[in-house]
């Protein structure tokens, strides 16, 4: 289990440190070194600055194929995302919390968004829902107790909008995205979401309102001074919601454990709990049918390559089987 975030939180409370530990994936080393901790239970966790630990790495240049690969490798099951945004709706005051359910895509193609990109295994992922619906659901009720203790409010189906930057949006780009539906924007939740769904590690976003953007005619633009003056204050409160939750994730996580099977994974009916899934972590197991069928001019190292991340298709015996036809 990861929490993962750069701006203004860069450590968590109430937590043993173990170790810090640095692997070097395929596509490279992480953002920072990760931080191993330990919560009261024993139970361990994993933490990654995601603009590294002095924040000198910008939205663009995140390695988030490192970051996610690197935390699938430690075992990292699900990831909580804490994220700095802009609000594009009234309603929504920097200071509230939000688990959006819906991304827009701006980033400008100049982030690697795939592990299967430059390979010769082509694999497309499901994600008409981008962050995973069990833990997010099961998120709401432990955030919203935490929040309520703090007078915050807690936002749920917001649909946020991922630009590239580093400059904030203009002010008709701002206009623009709340007549497409956008209700938050930031610049960190892509690829970050789509790398996680692909590594099959279940990932939800705390999103933590620092300023209203720049769709208000009367009002000043956004600056980043306006971003500052909420992270501390907002920092705080995401601190106390990490280390509350992480420790109940993980026995709701225990209890109901992910098996693999993996049927049905994707489709967005309505699922019943059956064969063994897991309605938590329910992302183990959907690339199974994602991944496109092995064939001869598959390269074997790029196989090699994507078994660092997803073992049970590339690894070993389970490597030779046609992961796409059973
Ligand atoms: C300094 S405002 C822009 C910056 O803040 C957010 O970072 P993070 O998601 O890591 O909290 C946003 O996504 C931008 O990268
Ligand atoms: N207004 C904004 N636009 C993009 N990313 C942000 N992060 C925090 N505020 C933001």
């Amino acid at each position: 289990m990861a929490s993962d975030k750069g701006n203004g939180l860069y450590h968590l409370d109430n937590l043993t440190f173990v170790k810090h530990v640095n692997p070097e994936t395929p596509w490279g080393f992480p953002s920072a070194p990760i931080t191993i901790a330990a919560l009261a239970s024993g139970t361990q966790i994993a933490f990654l600055a995601r603009h590294g630990t002095g924040h000198t790495i910008p939205p663009s240049s995140v390695p988030s194929r490192a970051n996610i690969a690197a935390l699938k490798s430690l075992g990292v099951r699900a990831i909580l995302a804490f994220s700095a945004v802009g609000s594009l709706r009234e309603d929504i005051p920097p200071g509230a919390f939000a688990l959006p359910a819906q991304i827009i895509d701006r980033t400008k193609g100049v982030r690697p968004a795939s592990f299967f990109e430059g390979t010769s295994v082509v694999a497309h992922a499901a994600f008409g829902d981008p962050f995973s619906r069990g833990l997010v659901k099961w998120l709401e009720g432990p955030v919203r107790r935490v929040l309520q203790g703090r007078q915050t409010e807690l936002f749920m189906d917001k649909c946020i909008v991922c630009m590239e930057g580093p400059q904030f949006s203009t002010r008709a780009e701002s206009v623009m995205y709340r007549q497409w539906g956008g209700d938050l924007i930031n610049m960190s939740v892509l690829p970050e979401a789509k790398l996680a769904r692909e590594a099959e590690i279940s990932y939800a976003l705390i999103a933590t309102a620092t300023d209203y953007d720049s769709w208000r005619p009367q009002e000043a633009a956004v600056t980043a001074a306006d971003v500052l003056k909420t992270l501390q204050a907002n920092a705080d409160t995401a601190r106390l919601v990490a280390a509350t939750v992480l420790e109940e994730l993980h026995l709701a996580i225990s209890a109901d454990p992910p098996q693999g099977q993996g049927e049905g994974q994707g489709q967005q009916g309505e699922k019943g709990k059956g064969k063994g899934e897991s309605l938590l972590l329910e992302e183990v197991g959907s690339m199974r049918f994602s991944i496109m069928p092995r064939s001869e001019k598959q390269n074997v190292e790029d196989r090699k390559k994507l078994a660092y991340i997803l073992p049970e298709y590339f690894a070993g015996e389970e490597g030779n089987v046609n992961v796409n036809t059973e």
